[in-house]
């Protein structure tokens, strides 16, 4: 089935992925391209939007699409820096604000009867984040909304389905942003809101056939959501031709990898278990850089996986559960001018020595989009509802430089807080929870005596998707008896700490 299409052009922006998020919780597909590369074929999407930008129309670095295929034949949404794109290079005007406006904004004007505000009225709060300012509306603009800082907050242009906003539709803390998206993509563009978890899989499996045909596929699954969701999804499509590889990185929780293994009988999937533990922690030997501890690991997993590759015959193939927010992360989506924060051991490509080609079936998800679709194939919540556990394991958990031996403190105090959680009935209402070592010896007194040993902290986070998150509100008597039964029983440790950081500032993991 040929879905409706959205085209997102990402000029950088850091909410590109939202707007997307937005987009399919209407349930209509979209895909993010950069701005640079517009599909030929203006046929194959039915509405356009452009993203924010981190450049300046007016400065040296300004992004230059060429809309000339699009511009007046297909819908169109411009956001921020593409409202101030339209408006500079037709005929407005854009100069910097007095001000930089970020945050919190109402609209003060709204025009009457416009289909694209229709629900929308005065006083709506709208997010802002722009430092430039639309002086001047483009030649054929006509002004729809206003906040009181902000003339030009809303325009389009006469004779065109064009439409342009100032501010971000996308953010949660624009209240009507989602009725403005539906305004726009399903009464203006007049989309069908027809995608949904089972027609992504429908589609999905479909893709996965054609492309792979009669190939070998081998998939590093990890026990986790995502590796666990694209197995089941590979395995509709290639049935045996599907190799599970579960690799023992020996940073893996306690128990993990006989309980994943165990997990796993019984749903088709041909797994082999393999312990590389010892190669792993060979190499992460005397490391305490975060990143040089993520290169470390990635290479070893590509390693692992080109032996393991090198078993199987005429393999031509590399599945991996990669998901969303481990690309934009790790690099920005589409090549595009967002920063790197971290470099998920995952992404990145494989070297060249390899040849096998990678298929990443869930790479344009979110988690919870995952979840759904887990669901809609009728796999076990309990695999789906488990907390996200980052592929580098506890070694990005161990601040510093590791060793076993504080690979298995590790293990202890965080076997004790996840089965707490669960006891206390905690764990399915935490999005991700977990312990962390600390380099940090401190004095502490046990039975009389003087004791200088290791402090952890937890940390428990409530997210959707891992790109913003909130630490837990987790009960006092349940932190004091979780504390208690930690220092009790782990040797080694002497105190405990509680992660109180949100992301942004912070993030989950600790490197
Ligand atoms: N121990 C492992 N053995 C084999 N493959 C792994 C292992 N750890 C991670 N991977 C691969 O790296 C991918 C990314 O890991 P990541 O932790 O983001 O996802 P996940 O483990 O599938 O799900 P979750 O985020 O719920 O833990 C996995 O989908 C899997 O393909
Ligand atoms: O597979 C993974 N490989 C990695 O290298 C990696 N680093 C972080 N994470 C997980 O991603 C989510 C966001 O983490 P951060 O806030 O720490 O960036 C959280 O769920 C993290 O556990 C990883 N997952
Ligand atoms: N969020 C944006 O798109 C910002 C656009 C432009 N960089 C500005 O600061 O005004
Ligand atoms: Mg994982």
């Amino acid at each position: 089935m040929q879905h409706n299409k959205v085209l997102i052009l990402d000029f950088g922006s850091q909410y590109t992925q939202l707007i997307a998020r937005r987009v399919r919780e209407l349930n209509i597909y979209c895909e993010i391209h950069p701005f640079n590369k517009i599909p030929t074929d203006p046929d194959s999407f039915n509405a356009v939007i452009l993203s924010g930008s981190p450049n300046s129309v007016r400065g040296e670095d300004v992004l230059h699409p060429d809309l000339s295929r699009i511009r007046g034949r297909k819908p169109m949404l411009a956001v921020c820096y593409g409202a101030q794109y339209l408006a500079h290079f037709s005929g407005g005007e854009v100069a910097p604000s007095n001000t930089r406006e970020y945050g919190r904004a109402n609209l003060s004007f709204v025009k009457d009867k416009e289909a694209f505000f229709s629900g929308i009225s005065r006083g709506s709060q709208v997010w802002m984040s722009h430092s430039d300012t639309i002086k001047k509306l483009p030649t054929n603009g006509v002004l729809l909304a206003s906040t009181h800082d902000v003339e030009n907050a809303a325009y389009k242009i006469e004779g065109e389905s064009t439409y342009a906003i100032q501010f971000h539709p996308e953010v949660y803390h624009t209240t009507d942003g989602k009725q403005l998206l539906e305004n726009f993509l399903v009464d203006i563009a007049g989309i069908e809101q027809d995608w949904t978890p089972q027609s992504f899989v429908e589609e999905t499996v479909d893709e996965l056939k054609e492309k792979l045909g009669n190939d070998r596929v081998v998939l590093g699954l990890s026990g986790g959501v995502d590796s666990s969701v694209a197995a089941i999804l590979l395995h509709k499509a290639i049935g045996k031709n599907l190799y599970c590889i579960f690799v023992n990185n020996g940073l893996l929780r306690k128990n993990e990898f006989d309980s994943v293994l165990n997990q796993y009988e019984g749903m088709g999937l041909n797994v082999k278990g393999v312990d590389a533990s010892a190669r792993f922690l060979d190499a992460l030997e005397g490391i305490s850089d975060p990143e040089l501890k993520r290169k470390a690991i990635g290479r070893v997993f590509i390693e692992v996986f080109d032996d393991e590759a090198h078993a199987i015959e005429n393999v031509k193939w590399l599945a991996q559960g990669t998901i969303y927010p481990d690309v934009i992360e790790s690099v920005s989506a589409t090549g595009g001018p967002s920063a790197t924060i971290k470099s998920h051991h995952n992404v990145g490509g494989l070297p060249d020595f390899m040849k096998l080609k990678v298929v990443e079936p869930l790479k344009a998800l979110f988690k919870d989009e995952v979840r759904r679709v887990g669901a809609s194939m009728g796999m076990d919540p309990n695999i789906l509802g488990r907390h996200p556990f980052p592929g580098p394991g506890l070694a990005i958990r161990i601040l510093g430089s590791l060793t076993r031996e504080n690979v298995r403190i590790l293990q202890e105090v965080d076997a004790i807080f996840i089965s707490n959680l669960k006891s206390w009935n905690l764990y399915d209402k935490v999005w991700q929870a977990g312990a962390i070592l600390l380099p940090v010896n401190s004095v502490g007194v046990m039975g009389d005596e003087r004791t200088y040993e290791k402090c952890v902290a937890l940390r428990a986070v409530e997210s959707t998707d891992g790109m913003t998150a909130d630490w837990v509100n987790l009960p006092y008597e349940f932190l004091q008896k979780t504390s208690n039964e930690i220092i009790n029983k782990v040797k080694g440790v002497n105190r405990v700490v509680y992660d109180i950081s949100s992301k942004p500032p912070a993030t989950i993991e600790w490197e």
